[in-house]
């Protein structure tokens, strides 16, 4: 929907009457003031036409370097793509005459990435998956209507309904009260690696699979107070969890083929849109299932049940009359929170298996916090581990799951000294930001200690981090909405398996890619041997 509205602003027209004219660099642009004023009272500020970058060819663009075997970037190379646009053309970078969608803006100074999103309004605008707003807005707008939930969903529409929901799924006095749901899942994890393992204790090639199944479960468990059976032994291939995560990966894992290599399908339904859509509206038949079951219990359930057992469906149903809400809640939570986090446990897990010392430290830190390994985990805790929080934070730093961030400009705006006109989407790449020394002292080095308080750092180094160089979860009212389970969710794994598990990958290694996340490509084959065998 809002692709449509973007593709008749006319971009060119405005950059031609800025060209003409030189403006003051660096100064922010009240919301409402008119490009005429911006204008008037500047005199340095360099033109949109003037931002570097690679030339669109005439009539196809700059799509054609994402196309297949004549493009020179494939979709799982854009980290690296990022890197060579910074190093090319600087912190500033436009990427033009894309084929039905607006120019994207590269912005690699941490500082004016802080600025757009200090001055963002109240209804942040995040471009993401314009594929999955056709869906919901178009090709089942019968069943979304005007709850079309947080996912893919802008302006009013999106803060009415982010503000029904979010207070259960954000604040941490609720988000606590799910250790104990979150810890039982992963105990059947651990059982279910443990079970795999092959004669050399490694687990088996497709791990990144059964990470999803752990993800899965635990959304079902918080979000439904459903247990869906994916960590059994008998979970296979054509299993029903496996069928959902299945497709939610192939949903999330086809947004950057549908925008940047195959857009077509905005104008010719495409054989990839038309699986594009089979594969959501099979998603949506299959989760409402789930979630028709888990309503009709609760219709059932003893009112007086003590507030810890609540799913969070429950928790949105106590203050919400329509139903509906909590169902196109679920959905998104269930799109968007499988292979977010799997990927990021992938990628946790590797650098645990791969960096022995820091493994060694996490390890003598749990220990202390949890003499007993078999006790139950409170938030307490947790709370006593700040050396696998800060690792966590360092992984995101280095390897950041999601490359980068977004933001439509609602309004024209200065960046980096050029007038940006509004309508074009900013890109904030982390993987970059969060790797350059400007920014971040040090970056090449992997040490957690730069997230520890003051007096646990290395006094040879000043450790500083620019607030905005590395948002995992993004920043302001349109943060991740998922973010304190999915924290809560990998330090559970994180304590439970490194107490009790030595993890060692004695293979080649991997490299990083991006699918929809940016993780280690390959067979994550670890080694688990539990620590009172060694
Ligand atoms: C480590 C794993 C995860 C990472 C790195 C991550 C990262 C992000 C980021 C960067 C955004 C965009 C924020 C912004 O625009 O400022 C986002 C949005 C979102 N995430 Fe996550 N996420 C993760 C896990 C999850 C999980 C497990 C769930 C659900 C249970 C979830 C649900 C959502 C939702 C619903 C949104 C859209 C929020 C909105 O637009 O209002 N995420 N996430």
């Amino acid at each position: 929907m809002y692709s449509r509205l973007l593709r008749g602003h006319n971009v060119n027209a405005i950059c031609s009457v800025s060209s003409v004219v030189r403006f003051r660099s660096h100064i922010s642009v009240a919301p409402d003031e008119a490009l005429e004023d911006i204008i008037s009272r500047s005199s340095t500020v360099r033109p949109y036409s003037e931002v570097p970058g690679p030339r669109p060819l005439p009539l196809i663009g700059n799509t054609w370097r994402v196309l297949p075997y004549i493009g020179q970037y494939s979709v799982s190379d854009l980290a690296r793509v990022s890197r060579i646009f910074y190093e090319k053309y600087g912190k500033v970078v436009k990427l033009s005459g894309l084929v039905g969608r607006p120019d994207l803006l590269f912005v690699f100074d941490c500082d004016e990435i802080e600025k757009v999103y200090r001055q963002e309004g109240p209804t942040p605008f995040r471009p993401s998956m314009p594929c999955l707003v056709e869906y919901k807005s178009k090709v089942r707008s019968d069943f979304f209507g005007d709850l079309a939930g947080v996912v893919g969903v802008h302006g009013e529409p999106w803060r009415e309904f982010r503000t029904k929901v979010q207070k259960p799924i954000l604040q941490p006095k609720i988000v606590k009260q799910y250790i104990k749901p979150i810890e039982d899942v992963t105990n059947d994890f651990i059982d279910r690696m443990l079970a795999l393992r092959d004669g050399n204790l490694e687990l088996p090639e497709d791990f990144d699979n059964e990470i999803h199944k752990w993800s899965l479960e635990c959304i079902g468990r918080v979000a439904l107070d459903v247990r869906l059976g994916c960590l059994d032994a008998a979970s296979g291939e054509n299993s029903e969890p496996q069928k959902i995560i299945d497709a939610a990966k192939f949903a999330l894992r086809n947004v950057a083929v549908l925008e940047l290599k195959m857009p077509f399908w905005r104008y010719l339904p495409s054989a990839l849109w038309t699986k594009y859509v089979k594969n959501m509206d099979f998603f949506r038949e299959v989760c409402m299932k789930y979630i028709d079951e888990a309503m009709k219990r609760l219709q059932t359930k003893d009112p007086e049940s003590p507030s810890s057992e609540l799913s969070l469906v429950e928790r949105i149903l106590a203050n919400e009359p329509d139903p509906k809400t909590a169902y196109i809640l679920a959905l998104d939570l269930i799109l968007v929170g499988i292979d977010t986090i799997s990927m990021a446990v992938a990628s946790i897990l590797y650098q645990v298996a791969t960096r022995p010392d820091v493994q060694e430290k996490l390890y003598e830190e749990v220990k202390r916090a949890l003499p007993d390994k078999s006790a139950s985990l409170t938030a307490q805790d947790l709370e006593n581990l700040p050396y696998q929080r800060a690792f966590v934070k360092e992984v995101f730093r280095k390897y950041s799951t999601v490359i980068g961030n977004g933001r439509t400009l609602m309004n024209d705006m200065v960046i980096g000294g050029y007038h940006i006109p509004k309508g074009v989407q900013l890109v904030f790449p982390t993987i970059v930001t969060g790797n350059m020394e400007e920014y971040v002292n040090d970056a090449s080095s992997f040490r957690p200690e730069r997230w520890m308080k003051q007096q646990q750092q290395c006094p040879m180094h000043k450790d500083k981090v620019h607030p905005f160089a590395s948002l995992p979860y993004g920043y302001g009212a349109r943060m991740c909405l998922g973010r304190r389970f999915a924290d809560l969710e990998i330090q559970v794994l994180l304590a439970k398996l490194i107490r009790n598990y030595k993890l060692e990958f004695n293979h080649d290694p991997l490299d990083y890619q991006v699918t929809f996340m940016y993780a280690p490509d390959g067979k994550l084959q670890f080694k688990m041997t539990p620590r009172d065998e060694q």
